[in-house]
């Protein structure tokens, strides 16, 4: 387990080393290029943290913990503050313990975000690791709108050696949700993932469809954990924050998933996302294996981001 977590950091690491150029090397040049902890120092800091994604708001509230913790435990060095600011970065993002419930329980998870950003790669990986802790696992391919998006689950799920509920192209997603709950139900599976709407460009159908898919599973299933989803594609920056937005006002999002943090610039979007909307980044993805796929871990995250280079 260790070496599997250890195996992932050092892919993390790899995987944000353009992140790690867009914001930590611009840090340390500020704290190396500062003598004095003043407000030019802070305007410099906070000008850094914007352009790298991370957005007002999130650097407005990290600059912040950091001038208190400056200020408590008095300290003068610029060079000080690294260690300060990565821990405000952490304490910014850190996900509870009860984030993960749903694997540990009956549950139904909902899988939404527009298409291409690697939404149905990541109920197959969530599957197929799941599957592998030796769960009951039953996948649906709710998002109908595409038929390769229905043929790419089924090999997943083929993959996983899970069972997978699909209908044509073009059919009722509502339909498909409610084959799945019976499966569900009459397998006793322990979790059922559904890959489920993937169009915003259209509000009210889409917030139509949600609400058809909700309604069945409150009658068919009212007892069991639900899980809500977004994926969120690492590499488009503030549009995956807009588009996250997009979808928590039409579905009650538990958590966010952000895909192809691997050879991205952008990944301080990941930091932005939970404090700009109050929902856990809970997973990340950083390349297409089925591993590479992990819960998110802010202490790591952030420790892979300030990695000096080797
Ligand atoms: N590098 C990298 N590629 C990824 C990651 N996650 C998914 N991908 C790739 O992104 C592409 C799109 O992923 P899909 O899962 O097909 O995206 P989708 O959102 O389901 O889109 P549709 O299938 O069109 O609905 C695929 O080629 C994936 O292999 C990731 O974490 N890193």
């Amino acid at each position: 387990m260790e070496h599997q977590k250890s195996g992932f950091f050092s892919k993390l690491v790899k995987g944000l080393a353009k992140t790690r150029n867009s914001i930590a090397n611009g840090i340390d040049a500020i704290f190396s290029g500062f003598s004095n902890i003043d407000e030019d120092f802070y305007e410099e800091l906070e000008e850094t943290l914007i352009m790298a994604d991370l957005g007002i708001k999130t650097t407005d509230a990290i600059l912040e913990n950091l001038r208190a913790k400056v200020k408590e435990q008095k300290i003068k060095e610029p060079a000080q503050c690294r260690e300060l600011l990565i821990n405000s970065m952490i304490e910014q993002m850190a996900v509870g313990e009860t984030a993960y419930e749903f694997e540990n329980r009956k549950s139904i998870v909902l899988i939404m975000g527009v298409n291409g950003v690697g939404k149905t790669t990541t109920v197959g990986k969530l599957a197929g690791q799941l599957k592998a802790q030796g769960k009951k696992v039953i996948v649906a391919a709710a998002d109908t709108f595409r038929a390769a998006a229905i043929e790419q689950l089924t090999e997943w799920a083929n993959r996983a050696n899970v069972e997978i509920i699909a209908h044509k192209e073009g059919s009722d997603p509502a339909a498909v949700i409610f084959d799945a709950v019976t499966a569900f139900k009459a397998r006793n599976a322990d979790v059922l993932i559904c890959d489920t709407a993937g169009r915003l460009h259209n509000k009210k159908n889409l917030m139509e469809e949600l609400r058809k898919i909700n309604r069945i599973i409150d009658r068919e299933c009212p007892d069991v954990y639900r899980e809500t989803l977004v994926v969120l594609d690492g590499t488009t920056g503030q549009n995956a924050l807009a588009q996250a937005k997009e979808f928590n006002e039409v579905a009650n999002l538990t958590g966010i998933v952000i895909t192809k943090l691997d050879g991205t610039a952008k990944g301080g979007i990941a930091i932005a996302i939970q404090s700009e909307l109050n929902i856990p980044v809970k997973y990340i993805g950083i390349g297409e294996h089925i591993e590479d796929l992990q819960k998110f871990n802010a202490s790591d995250f952030v420790n892979a981001l300030f990695q000096k280079n080797e």
